[in-house]
């Protein structure tokens, strides 16, 4: 008889965004998100307080890397700024650039900031019951721009994998998110962000299948 994998049922629990029967989780601290920012002055000023403390937290279920199953999890963002540009997360596309991915939200506010290759921006606001889709190859990166903790559930294709290498080397993403001093937030162009080119966009629409990083 075929051997099929288990089903599983995995609660989230919405007070420190874990989720039961994760297979793996990972942390990301305010001293791992150097370069990130805009502001670097105001990233420095807050490195020795903020240092060792968790911006985002992910923890997710993975029952294989196959093309056609699916990865999903949690991602708990804490509030903050640096400077006045809302925490965001490093921000992907992904390494299968055709590979799509939904986020539903379920505690806090924020937003998916999205970047086509060509340098299009796209925003879709996210508060508790909205369903974000994020189409094939977009960049995307969230942010926390509420007064308390952004909680998210994700899923995507197995097989997608992630690229962080396409936001550096243009600089990071052409938009940031900043507090717009009325309780909102404001895009603002990143005056380092450089387009890709004919041939990084060719490399992005490359039908062939990419190696892992
Ligand atoms: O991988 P990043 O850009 O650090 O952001 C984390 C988020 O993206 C994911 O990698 C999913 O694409 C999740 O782990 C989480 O939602
Ligand atoms: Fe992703």
């Amino acid at each position: 008889m075929k051997k099929h994998f288990e089903p599983v049922g995995c609660d989230v629990d919405l007070a420190t965004g874990a989720m039961t029967n994760a297979t793996g989780s990972y942390e990301k601290r305010f001293g791992d998100l150097a370069g990130l920012y805009g502001d670097e002055a105001a990233f420095q000023r807050m490195r020795a307080e903020w240092g060792d403390k968790v911006v985002y937290a992910v923890s997710d279920f993975r029952p294989s890397d196959r093309a056609g199953d699916v990865i999903f999890g949690v991602t708990r963002m804490v509030p903050g700024k640096v400077g006045d540009e809302f925490f965001i997360t490093r921000g992907h596309i992904h390494q299968q650039t055709d590979r799509p991915e939904i986020y539903y939200g379920q505690k806090g506010k924020g937003l998916m900031l999205m970047e086509s290759p060509e340098g299009e921006t796209r925003i879709v606001e996210i508060e508790p019951l909205t369903c974000c889709y994020v189409p094939p190859y977009w960049i995307h990166r969230s942010v926390n721009t509420g007064p308390e903790e952004l909680v998210m559930l994700f899923c995507y294709p197995a097989d997608s994998g992630q690229d962080y290498a396409i936001i550096e080397r243009s600089g990071g993403m052409r938009s940031r998110i900043l507090d717009d001093g009325a309780g909102g937030w404001k895009v603002v162009e990143n005056p380092n962000w450089r387009p890709r080119d004919e041939a990084a966009l060719a490399a992005v629409y490359a039908s062939s299948k990419k190696d892992a990083a």
